[in-house]
């Protein structure tokens, strides 16, 4: 399992400044969507350049226009981009089309999607790499959420799937049991006091 390193923070800066820390222990490297609206395009060419190694993931959620967005993104350095399980399947086919075209990937947050193993299946036969199951940062504060609910999505979906939405370090061999490709954690590395060392927790519990 891939272990990816969510940065919602709101400059360039800071989030060179993390990634650095984290990239010993991460495999994929993401631009939150935080990140990008504040500083644009520029700051996945930044961290691309910074680490050509790491897998870059820009978190566009794109809901329309998907050709063009993910055009954009690939052009600027991304690896990955991703589409929202909830836009229409042209969306989700034009932003293929666009992956396609530099060799890169489609990845669909299934984030407000209610049935998010159908769909998982219905987006990943359109030509998406995998989808993210995802509980976003207002979900996970809302009362009775329970992250388990995103495991069996995921193990019923029967496609590659990452999890997100407060993996931590209690959390993570769950997600890994669930058959999870990609686990993905943000607010448990970058707001951990020790950067470096929580990104190496979370790396030291993947079995
Ligand atoms: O995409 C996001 C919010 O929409 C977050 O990056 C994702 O939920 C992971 O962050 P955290 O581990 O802090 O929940």
């Amino acid at each position: 399992m891939k272990l990816q390193f969510a940065m919602d923070t709101l400059t360039t800066e800071k989030a060179l400044e993390l990634a650095a820390a984290a990239a010993p222990s991460v495999d994929i490297i993401e631009l939150g969507t935080p990140l990008i609206k504040a500083e644009g395009l520029s700051a996945i060419t930044a961290i691309k350049k910074a680490h050509p190694d790491k897998i870059v993931f820009a978190d566009l959620k794109t809901m329309d226009a998907g050709e063009l967005e993910a055009d954009i993104a690939f052009e600027a350095g991304a690896d990955l981009v991703t589409v929202l399980g909830v836009a229409g399947d042209s969306t989700i086919v034009g932003a293929v089309k666009a992956a396609k075209k530099h060799g890169k990937g489609i990845v669909v947050d299934l984030i407000g999607v209610a049935d998010k193993s159908t769909r998982a299946k219905e987006v990943v036969a359109l030509g998406a790499e995998f989808v993210e199951m995802h509980a976003g940062l207002d979900e996970q504060a809302e009362e009775g959420f329970t992250f388990g609910t995103l495991l069996d999505d995921g193990k019923t979906s029967g496609v590659p799937f990452s999890v997100a939405g407060g993996v931590k370090v209690d959390t993570i061999g769950s997600v890994q049991d669930s058959g999870a490709t990609v686990a993905v954690a943000g607010a448990a590395i970058y707001g951990a006091p020790d950067v470096a060392a929580a990104a190496a927790e979370l790396r030291a519990a993947i079995k």
